[in-house]
């Protein structure tokens, strides 16, 4: 699993070597990292190192050290370098080094910042080392103002010193400005605000550096699956089984002004390996489900036995909500797993079961909480998505899985994982139709076996408590390699990602074979 931590949680792992005296020492490998992969990257755009130019912005606290010790070391490697200094002061042992490497030092003033921004925009490589962990709340004054206008200027390469400034480390909020990193080099420990949004997004592709620290971390705050991960996990069917035992998934979407959203959702269940799908709707919509995925089972009066349930997408009109209320009252009193989505959020009970997944976008998350009378807008949880995931799973008892570019999962328990595979093709009609018919499948597949403690999710560590929200996190992921796979760079249909599905199956059962 990958795992980020807290800004807190770092600190705390570093101040028993800060206590022995190691602060230094382990600055000094953070700034090694940092300015190898600054030579990596250079390298791998086919640049030579000797001759391009680099400045590093540089703020008062340990990060703008670790950026000027890693800018002294390109300086000795034969770039040319340069410092602004954000905050008049710099740390003074990295300066001095700095100075000694022969690199020359602006410092940021009240009248200099487009100035500088302009000589800093033809740069071949920008080090953002203006704030890391200890930051509180994002840049200011002339620091914000530099910023600003560099990011309009479009720099060559960024690389964000363990953090782009601006971005809070813990929870992935942004104060604005913040220059967007191509590359961001973590210390320790990934941060979580590297993997959650709108934080995600500034920083570019993230690396790690150890410094010496790892093992004084706990338990992280938040995880993410990778591809052996989920190869791992993934349902495998045994040479015994049967389409009971790999799982019915029952479907109650669709209306008569949505027919489209019930047949891809059983569509992509089905591509996801569920052994049957029984679609519960009218005629008219189970028509074109049955066009589309002959295979599913229509039916009209009372549905044969299933493991799991997906309800909610394209759900309109009293008579088709009456029958989703009524198949989540006899869900929760069997104890059967769901993937509510869409149209049937609106129906939750005040309280749901821990095995139940709510799938919803940033505006019904916020309507979602609205129930419980937490005033907050789409904007407010597109700003603190992990903050918002969090809470809407305390208040209603579900694992929430929020969908975004990042797709963040929390659990009841309060765990988080976040996965980020997909692309903005993605945010096309019915896409989310799609995610919910993979999770409804892998739900399905997971309540026969799998979540037990011989399972492969307790052998990656994860808690019971946890592990619904891991489904719906490793649904999330499919989904978004399924997307990756259907776009190859360009657009796709909701269906393209349905059919794509197979492929990330047998991708990762090649991960698993090899
Ligand atoms: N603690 C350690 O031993 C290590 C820390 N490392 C680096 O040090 C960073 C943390 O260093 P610091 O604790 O010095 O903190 P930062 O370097 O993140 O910056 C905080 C400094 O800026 C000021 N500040 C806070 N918020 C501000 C704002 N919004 N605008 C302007 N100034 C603001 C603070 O008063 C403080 O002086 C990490 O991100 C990492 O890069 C690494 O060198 C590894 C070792
Ligand atoms: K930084």
């Amino acid at each position: 699993m990958i795992s980020a931590f807290t800004g807190t949680q770092i600190r705390a792992a570093e101040q028993p070597l800060l206590d022995a005296g190691e602060g230094a020492v382990l600055m000094q490998r953070a700034a090694y990292g940092l300015a190898n992969a600054v030579v990596r990257e250079l390298r791998s755009e086919g640049r030579r190192l000797y001759g391009s130019s680099v400045t590093v912005l540089a703020g008062k606290g340990n990060n703008g050290g670790d950026g000027l010790f890693a800018a002294a070391t390109l300086a000795r490697r034969g770039m040319r370098t340069t410092a602004v200094l954000t905050a008049g002061s710099a740390h003074p042992d990295a300066l001095a080094a700095f100075r000694a490497a022969g690199g020359r030092v602006h410092v940021l003033d009240e009248d200099n910042a487009e100035e500088l921004a302009v000589l800093i925009a033809g740069d071949d490589v920008v080090i953002d080392a203006i704030l890391g962990t200890g930051a509180r709340g994002g840049l200011r004054g002339s620091a914000a103002e530099l910023v600003a206008a560099l990011e309009e200027l479009r720099p060559g390469l960024v690389v964000a010193c363990d953090t782009p400034s601006g971005v809070d480390a813990d929870t992935g909020e942004v104060h604005w400005p913040v220059l967007t990193a191509r590359l961001t080099v973590a210390f320790g420990g990934i941060k979580a605000g590297l993997m959650a949004d709108p934080g995600e997004g500034c920083a570019g592709r993230v690396i790690l550096v150890p410094i010496g620290i790892e093992e004084n971390l706990p338990a992280p705050a938040l995880r993410r699956f990778s591809a052996p991960d989920l190869a791992a996990v993934l349902p495998d069917p045994g040479r015994r089984a049967q389409k009971y035992t790999r799982g019915v998934l029952g479907v109650v979407a669709g209306s008569g002004r949505y027919t489209g959203a019930a047949a891809i959702c059983v569509q992509a269940a089905s591509a996801a390996g569920t052994g049957m799908v029984r679609y519960l709707g009218p005629e008219v919509v189970a028509r074109q489900v049955l066009a589309r995925t002959p295979e599913a089972i229509w039916e009209p009066a009372e549905p044969g036995r299933v493991q799991a349930w997906l309800l909610g997408p394209g759900l309109d009109g009293v008579e088709r909500l009456q029958r989703a209320r009524d198949v989540l009252a006899s869900a929760s009193s069997a104890g059967q797993p769901a993937v509510v989505d869409a149209g049937a959020l609106e129906l939750l009970p005040e309280r749901c079961p821990p095995n139940w997944i709510l799938t919803p976008h940033a505006g019904e998350l916020a309507a979602l909480l609205g129930r419980g009378e937490v005033r907050v807008t789409r904007e407010d949880v597109e700003s603190r998505t992990v903050h918002f995931a969090r809470l809407a799973a305390e208040h209603t008892g579900a694992v929430v899985l929020l969908k975004g570019a990042t797709t963040v999962v929390a659990s009841p328990s309060g765990t988080v994982f976040s996965q980020s595979d997909g692309n903005p093709w993605m945010s096309t009609a019915g896409s989310g139709d799609v995610l919910g018919g993979i999770v409804g499948a892998l739900a399905a597949a997971y309540a026969e076996s799998g979540l037990d403690d011989h399972g492969p999710f307790a052998a990656l560590g994860i808690a019971p408590d946890e592990r619904w929200a891991a489904v719906a996190a490793v649904g999330a992921s499919i989904h978004g390699m399924a997307g990756s796979a259907a776009s190859r760079g360009g657009p796709l249909t909701a269906s393209g990602i349905a059919r794509a599905v197979p492929d990330v199956f047998r991708f990762l059962g090649e991960y698993r074979a090899g």
